[in-house]
């Protein structure tokens, strides 16, 4: 497909002189864009015509969708080579992205923020995803300033839209884009004291749709107006709204809240000490695209972030984003779990990375992606999920409050690299590769005593626990919303209420739409799905000593201990993928241990598979599912790293607290390992 012609489009104004409004039409998958030729009504007859022997997704269509199996999915859009090629000459109103230097911004997504136009440059067929719309609401018209110089103030809605000529379309899409640059001329709804510009048929509507449009690495918040044709199904027994933008947004959020309240904790110091650029310039416009309110505050040191939850008004928010690596996640939860009303903050709150650090597993593993841009359209679109925690004792702490890890403890050597390596921060995720590569040229031990309580012992106990479960979480999520919504949907699909052969309900899943956002969240959080106080007791207190049901690792193994690893998401960093069994809530942590008499030779593939996880079916590599552990270090000198963070070298105990802590998985789940099938 060439698009070439389309790069000479320089800027809005040159568009709009240009370009009709762009029909469009509600598709299962998305808004798909209509040929010129076609009005919205003659084309979805066609469509219907058509369907009669093709189904939707068998026409060769231009989408922002790519393929649902690829773990990069947003990433990868094959279409978007089409539409990146166009060219981006809009920019967004800097003023309103600027960074205000103060340690509080508050900001709603209320803000008039003028968004990049793309009118006039989508192919036709391109199809918008659901999962790429962050906003719908009507271009209206107020009738006396209505200014259509060619028409009387009624002649579009008495005009069929096939009979809208191209002088009429020009005329009304520029002057409501000079009003709506103007002001506040945007709705979301159809109201008494403003008309919607529809054509005669009470179907077609014209609406502005804000989306997150593929741009060099990132996604980008852009607009298109668009006529679209949309009928409810004619059925009484499904009672779909009338009201489409209300239908596009229930389309675009399904089984995700909607307009969030987000307290944003941005570490200036993360990673490479660009966190604070990273959300102002690739997070913040799209989540005030998506009507997401949002509050901002600035660490100013290590620690900061406990204090600063500790103080947060809990009833403001639905959603706490670190803007960071995972060591302000790790912060939040603990400076949550301190309040005296931790078991309201837990069942109020998701907890989620916008990923700036070095890091950031906590997004790899949740949004599927590294990239702060499109790990924000994650936040925005994935399913509040619980998941399992681990809780710590150590003794210079567990009388004054036990730690909650979200993501790993280990001792030895990763635990000695990550936090030694910190002098070397500037160099990004490579200094902690430099780092193992060098201790494990050393063969450096780590003498300690181990105790386990073991969920699946050996690899096979372990994959048939992994199989057993890795459904179990996504299987329940989805009982809760299918059954609830596959009563009004029977076989009806939201084209237009043209039937399809292929119900996907997986793919739909992730870009499709669902109906009933609200009953969602009634059922999510149900008291069936609430923690109670209960759920954060201790069931294997450190002074209580070792229960007898543990088992003793081979003290020749932890006698020469390479590696100690215990985890509860897949991916630790970026491009390491320590833990490729972790589910997000099977009530078990992962643990992994080496040794460190393992010959340079075998440590290699051991190392070379630590990128997709292979390392764990190495036979020097014990790789088991429990449910505690305590481990004795028989060091003088050394540390414990706990999400990352520095911990004394003493005894540790740790056990799991299943779902426990809100966050925000992708489709409810965690990134896909592909451990099934190693
Ligand atoms: N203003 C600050 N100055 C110095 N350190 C800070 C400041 N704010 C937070 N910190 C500390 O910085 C540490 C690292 O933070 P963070 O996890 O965000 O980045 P990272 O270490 O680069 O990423 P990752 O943990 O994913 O590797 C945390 O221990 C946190 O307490």
């Amino acid at each position: 497909m060439t698009l070439r012609s389309s790069k000479r489009h320089k800027g809005r104004s040159h568009h709009s002189r240009n370009k009709q409004p762009t029909s469009a039409i509600l598709t299962e998958e998305g808004i798909m864009i209509m040929p010129k030729s076609s009005s919205p009504y003659q084309y979805a007859n066609r469509m219907t015509d058509k369907r009669s022997s093709t189904s939707i997704d068998n026409i060769s269509r231009t989408s922002f969708q790519s393929n649902s199996d690829n773990n990069s999915i947003f990433e990868t859009a094959s279409l978007i080579s089409c539409v990146t090629c166009l060219s981006d000459t809009d920019t967004m109103d800097r003023s309103e992205t600027s960074t205000r230097d103060t340690s509080k911004d508050d900001l709603t997504g209320n803000a008039k923020v003028h968004y990049p136009s793309v009118n006039g440059q989508l192919p036709a067929n391109t199809v918008i995803p659901y999962g790429r719309i962050l906003d719908a609401r009507y271009i209206v018209r107020e009738p006396s300033h209505y200014c259509d110089a060619t028409s009387s103030p009624s002649s579009p809605l008495a005009s069929p839209i096939n009979n809208i000529t191209e002088k009429d379309d020009i005329g009304e899409l520029e002057c409501f884009q000079r009003k709506e640059r103007k002001g506040n001329l945007l709705s979301r709804r159809n109201d008494s004291s403003s008309s919607l510009i529809s054509s005669k048929l009470p179907s077609t509507k014209l609406v502005e749709v804000l989306f997150a449009r593929p741009r060099r690495h990132d996604v980008v918040p852009k607009r298109v107006s668009l006529l679209i044709d949309y009928k409810p199904h004619p059925s009484p027994r499904i009672k779909e709204d009338d009201d489409l933008v209300e239908e596009i947004l229930k389309r675009s959020y399904r089984n995700t809240r909607r307009n969030k309240s987000i307290f944003v904790i941005i570490n200036p110091f993360g990673g490479k000490g660009k966190a604070k650029k990273l959300f102002m310039t690739k997070a913040k416009p799209l989540l005030l695209a998506s009507r997401c309110s949002i509050e901002v505050v600035y660490t100013k040191y290590p620690g900061h972030a406990i204090e600063i939850v500790q103080e947060i008004d809990i009833d403001k928010y639905d959603t706490i984003a670190c803007a960071s690596g995972d060591g302000i996640p790790h912060e939040v939860i603990n400076g949550l779990y301190r309040r005296p009303d931790h078991v309201k903050a837990f069942n109020k709150l998701a907890i989620t990375e916008i990923p700036c650090g070095s890091g950031n597993a906590m997004s790899v593993s949740c949004h599927w992606t590294n990239n702060p841009s499109y790990s924000t359209l994650c936040l925005i679109k994935s399913v509040e999920t619980k998941v399992d925690l681990m809780c710590c004792s150590q003794p210079s702490y567990v009388r004054e409050h036990p730690k909650l890890s979200f993501l790993s403890q280990t001792y030895g050597l990763i635990a000695e690299t990550d936090i030694n390596t910190e002098f070397i921060r500037w160099m990004g995720p490579a200094r902690f590769e430099l780092g193992v590569a060098f201790n494990i040229i050393q063969k450096k031990r780590y003498p300690c005593e181990i105790y386990v309580k073991y969920a699946a012992k050996s690899k096979n106990e372990l994959k048939t626990h992994y199989l057993e479960y890795k459904n179990k979480g996504s299987l329940e999520f989805q009982h809760i919303t299918m059954n609830k919504h596959d009563e009004d949907r029977n076989n009806y699909n939201y084209d237009n209420g043209c039937e399809t052969e292929n119900e996907d309900e997986d793919e739909g899943e992730d870009e499709g739409g669902e109906k009933g956002n609200s009953s969602f969240f009634d059922l999510v959080n149900s008291s069936t799905d609430q923690i109670t106080e209960e759920d954060f007791k201790i069931k294997y207190p450190l002074d209580e000593g070792v229960p007898c049901d543990w088992e003793r690792l081979d003290p020749n193994i932890a006698g020469n201990l390479g590696i100690f690893y215990t985890g509860k998401m897949p991916y630790v960093a970026a491009d390491t993928k320590f833990f490729p069994a972790a589910l997000p809530s099977d009530g078990t942590m992962d643990m992994v241990i080496t040794d460190a008499r393992t010959s340079l030779t075998r440590m290699a593939p051991i190392l070379l598979g630590l990128d997709k996880g292979s390392h764990v079916l190495q036979p020097e590599v014990l790789h088991s599912k429990i449910l505690a552990y305590k481990i004795i270090p028989k060091l003088t000198s050394g540390l414990f790293s706990i999400d990352g963070e520095k911990f004394p070298l003493e005894p540790l105990q740790v056990e799991i607290m299943p779902r426990l802590c809100k966050t925000l998985l992708r489709n409810g789940r965690y990134v896909d390992t592909d451990f099934d099938s190693m």
